[in-house]
């Protein structure tokens, strides 16, 4: 299999930028790598970058580094035969609509286009394509040739097909793979957007006096370790009724603040006798189904 992928060349913080970490996931794995970038300079910093990780990756784990599978361009004409496309450009709707326009016209008609958006319409991207089933999202997380998590996001149009793909990829480059719908942020920063806006408002308001306080509480109140599971565990943990009961509480002191109405599915949760953690997903799908009766 080829790969083609864009990556990003401006060595800022140490910073992982998604496509060179993805060029290495790939490129360790013994798939070839096609990498395109916008211009000359770029490509050449972005070369070196690439090779460096791998080099550096393969020393770790004492084994020769498969420089061999890695090609550079910046002509997106050098795709036309590649099996697969992992889009990684910057997070603009306009720049990688226009992308994806360019490769439905570069590539075979078969070819699979994934992009890396950390949360953009992975919907609104297939529909400027001339393959929208083709379409699906494959984020990874910085430095993405260190994170473990993939989160294959599938769009209303993606076939299974696509999505079993991104799958199989995602298992192939070694990666937990957790398949999530299309909206905005996906799960992950869907997750984290509220808890770092909240951290924000905390501060305006003056309950923290700095922000290292929030970090403090956060690391040394809530760890999410591995080991203890998240917080859809943690609040299985803590018990659902109490957890409803709070909330239900702060609710009716505060109305006007929207998170501390509790969702209705907690609510059907604790009627239903709070079951464990692993039972969730039948209550879920009863309670979509009934929506889809509704509606
Ligand atoms: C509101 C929402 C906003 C959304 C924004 C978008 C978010 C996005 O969509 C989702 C995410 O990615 S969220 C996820 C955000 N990500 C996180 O939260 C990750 C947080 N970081 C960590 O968990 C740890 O620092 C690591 C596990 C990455 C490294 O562990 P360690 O024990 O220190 O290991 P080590 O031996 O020192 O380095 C090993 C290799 O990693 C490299 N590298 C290291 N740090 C790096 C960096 N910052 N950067 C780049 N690279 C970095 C290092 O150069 C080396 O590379 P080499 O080429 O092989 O030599
Ligand atoms: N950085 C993160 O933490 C992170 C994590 C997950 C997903 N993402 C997503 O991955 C994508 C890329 O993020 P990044 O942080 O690597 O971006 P970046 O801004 O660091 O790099 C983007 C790269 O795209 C290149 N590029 C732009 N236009 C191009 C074109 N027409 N052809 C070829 N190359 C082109 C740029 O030269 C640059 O090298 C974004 O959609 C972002 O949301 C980022």
């Amino acid at each position: 299999l080829t790969f083609f992928i864009h990556f990003h060349c401006v060595w800022t913080n140490r910073l992982g930028t998604m496509g060179r970490g993805i060029a290495v996931c790939l490129a360790r794995v013994g798939i070839s790598v096609i990498a395109v970038e916008s211009e000359n300079k770029l490509l050449e910093t972005g070369r070196q970058m690439v090779i460096g990780m791998l080099e550096r990756d393969a020393k770790r784990r004492g084994v020769s580094a498969s420089l061999n599978l890695l090609k550079f361009t910046i002509s997106l004409q050098d795709l036309k035969d590649v099996n697969l496309v992992i889009e990684a450009v910057f997070e603009d709707m306009a720049l990688k609509k226009r992308v994806f326009q360019e490769l439905s016209k570069v590539c075979r008609p078969a070819t699979l286009f994934c992009t890396n958006t950390s949360g953009l319409d992975v919907d609104a991207l297939a529909g400027v394509t001339d393959r929208p089933h083709l379409v699906v999202g494959m984020h990874f997380f910085s430095p993405a040739h260190v994170m473990k998590l993939l989160e294959v996001v599938c769009g209303p149009r993606s076939s299974s097909e696509t999505i079993a793909t991104a799958m199989s990829l995602g298992k192939r480059m070694g990666k937990v793979r957790v398949a999530v719908g299309n909206c905005p942020g996906f799960v992950g920063n869907r997750m984290l957007k509220p808890y770092i806006d909240q951290g924000f408002r905390i501060l305006e308001d003056g309950i923290a006096a700095r922000p290292e306080d929030i970090d403090v509480i956060y690391l040394f109140g809530y760890g999410f370790p591995r080991h203890r599971g998240g917080p859809m565990f943690y609040a299985s943990m803590v018990g659902l009724e109490r957890v409803l009961e709070r909330l239900e509480h702060y609710h009716q002191a505060h109305p006007d603040v929207p998170h501390l109405k509790p969702s209705p599915l907690l609510k059907k949760l604790v009627a239903c006798g709070s079951p464990p953690v692993q039972k969730w997903r039948e209550h879920i799908k009863t309670m979509h189904t009934k929506q889809i009766q509704a509606n």
